[in-house]
C-alpha cells in the first residue's frame, strides 16, 4: 500500500499553494499534485503582469508573486509531485480516496481539495500557416519579460482583457503598438480601451493575421499580413513582435469513479457551499473551479477558498477538530523567521 496522507490538493496554483500552506498550519500531513512542470497555475501565463489588488501586498509583477507563493506553501514541507496529471479518483469502502495519476500511480489520501482552476489550460494558437516557427523568438503567448519590447514595434492580436492591458501596458516601453481584433469593437474593460484610443496606438478592427512573413532564412516575423473581414483588403505590416492573446483551450482530464457524485453548477464549475464543500463527503474545493452565490474569481477569493477547503477537510478526517483556526504567528515553523524579523527591527 502506498502511504496515506491526509488532504491531497489537486492543482498548484494560487489555491492550491495557499490550501498546501494552510493544511500545514493546521498540522495535516499534505500532498500536492500539478500537472506542469512549474508551481503557479495561470500567473504563470503572467509573468510580466503587475498584481496590483492583493490586500496588503505591494504591486508585484506576476513571477515575484508565484515565488512568494510557492515559498509560502512550502513552509510545512508538503509533499510536491510536478509534471503528473491526475485522472481518477475513486473512494474506498473506509472512506479514504484513491487517486490515479497518467503516470499510473496510485496515491492514498484521507481527503481531497480540488483546486484544479480552468483545468490545464493552453493558450489558443494562431491560425497561420507555418506560426510554430516563429514561436518564443518574435511571437508569444505570454510575455516573458517586457524589456523584450523596449523601443521595438509590436503587433498585438486580440481584443478581451489579456490582449488589451498587454497593449496598454506596452504604451510606454514600445516604438508603436498595433492592435488588431476580428470584431468591430473591443469587448475588454471600457478605461483600458479608451487608455489605449487617447495613446496613438495603431487600431484595426473587424482585421485578422493572414500571414506571417520571416526576414530572410530567420525564424523572426518581418510583416504581418493583416486583411479587413469586411472590405476584404489586406496590408502588410512591418513589426518585430506579435503577441497572440486569444484565450485558452481547456484540458479536462479528471474523471471520478461513478460512485462519486460531485454535482456540477454547469459543464465547468463544481457546485460547493461558501464553506468549500462540494456534494460529495471528504472532497473539498477551492478556487477557480467552483461556484456558489458571491464566489470572486481573483486570487484574493481563491485564498478565502482555500482556508474554508482546508478547514472543511480537516473537520472531515478529525470531527473533533476545531471548526476554524485563529491566525497564529507563533507556530514552531515561524519562530526562526520571527527572530531574523525581530533582530532586523529591534537594529533600526
Ligand atoms: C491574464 C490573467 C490575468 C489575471 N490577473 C489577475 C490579477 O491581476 N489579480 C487577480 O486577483 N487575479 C487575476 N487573474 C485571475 C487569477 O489568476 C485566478 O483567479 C487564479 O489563478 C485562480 O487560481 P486557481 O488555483 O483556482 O486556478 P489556476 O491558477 O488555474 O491553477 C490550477 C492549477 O491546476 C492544475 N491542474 C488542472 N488540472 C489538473 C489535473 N488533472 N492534475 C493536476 N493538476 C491539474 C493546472 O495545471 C494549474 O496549475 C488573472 C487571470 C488571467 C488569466
Amino acid at each position: 500500500m502506498t502511504e496515506m496522507f491526509d488532504v491531497t490538493i489537486i492543482g498548484g496554483g494560487p489555491a492550491g499553494l495557499y490550501s498546501a500552506f494552510y493544511s500545514g498550519l493546521r498540522g495535516m500531513k499534505t500532498k500536492l499534485i500539478e500537472s506542469q512542470r512549474k508551481l503557479g497555475g495561470k500567473v504563470l501565463l503572467y509573468p510580466e503582469k503587475m498584481i496590483w489588488d492583493v490586500g496588503g501586498q505591494p504591486p508585484v509583477p506576476g513571477h515575484t508573486f508565484v515565488k512568494q507563493l510557492v515559498d509560502q506553501a512550502l513552509t510545512f514541507e508538503p509533499t510536491v509531485c510536478l509534471d503528473t496529471k491526475v485522472e481518477y479518483v475513486e473512494k474506498t469502502a473506509d472512506k479514504h480516496f484513491l487517486i490515479t495519476t497518467n503516470h499510473g500511480e496510485i496515491h492514498e489520501t484521507k481527503s481531497i481539495i480540488l483546486a484544479v482552476g480552468g483545468g490545464i489550460i493552453h493558450p489558443k494558437r494562431l491560425d497561420c500557416p507555418g506560426a510554430e516557427k516563429f514561436e518564443g523568438e518574435t511571437l508569444h503567448y505570454t510575455v516573458p519579460s517586457l524589456k523584450l519590447f523596449y523601443q521595438k514595434t509590436v503587433v498585438v492580436s486580440g481584443g478581451g482583457n489579456g490582449a488589451i492591458d498587454w497593449a496598454v501596458e506596452l504604451l510606454d516601453i514600445a516604438k508603436h503598438v498595433i492592435v488588431v481584433y476580428r470584431q468591430g469593437d473591443f469587448p475588454a474593460h471600457e478605461a483600458q480601451v479608451e487608455l489605449l484610443r487617447k495613446r496613438n496606438a495603431t487600431i484595426l478592427l473587424n482585421s485578422t493575421i493572414e500571414t506571417l512573413i520571416p526576414h530572410n532564412h530567420r525564424n523572426k516575423i518581418k510583416q504581418v499580413v493583416v486583411k479587413n473581414v469586411v472590405s476584404e483588403e489586406t496590408n502588410v505590416i512591418d513589426t518585430d513582435h506579435l503577441i497572440v492573446s486569444h484565450g485558452f483551450d481547456r484540458e479536462d482530464s479528471l474523471q471520478f469513479a461513478s460512485s462519486i457524485r460531485l454535482r456540477k453548477k454547469d459543464e465547468y464549475f463544481y457546485e460547493a457551499s461558501p464553506t468549500c464543500s462540494t456534494s460529495e463527503p471528504g472532497i473539498f474545493a477551492a478556487g477557480d473551479i467552483i461556484n456558489y452565490d458571491g464566489k470572486v474569481y481573483l486570487l484574493v477569493g481563491a485564498f478565502q477558498d482555500a482556508v474554508n477547503a482546508v478547514n472543511s477537510a480537516k473537520q472531515y478526517i478529525d470531527p473533533l477538530a476545531e471548526k476554524i483556526t485563529m491566525v497564529s504567528s507563533h507556530n514552531e515553523k515561524f519562530r526562526e523567521k520571527n527572530k531574523q524579523l525581530l533582530e532586523t527591527e529591534l537594529k533600526l
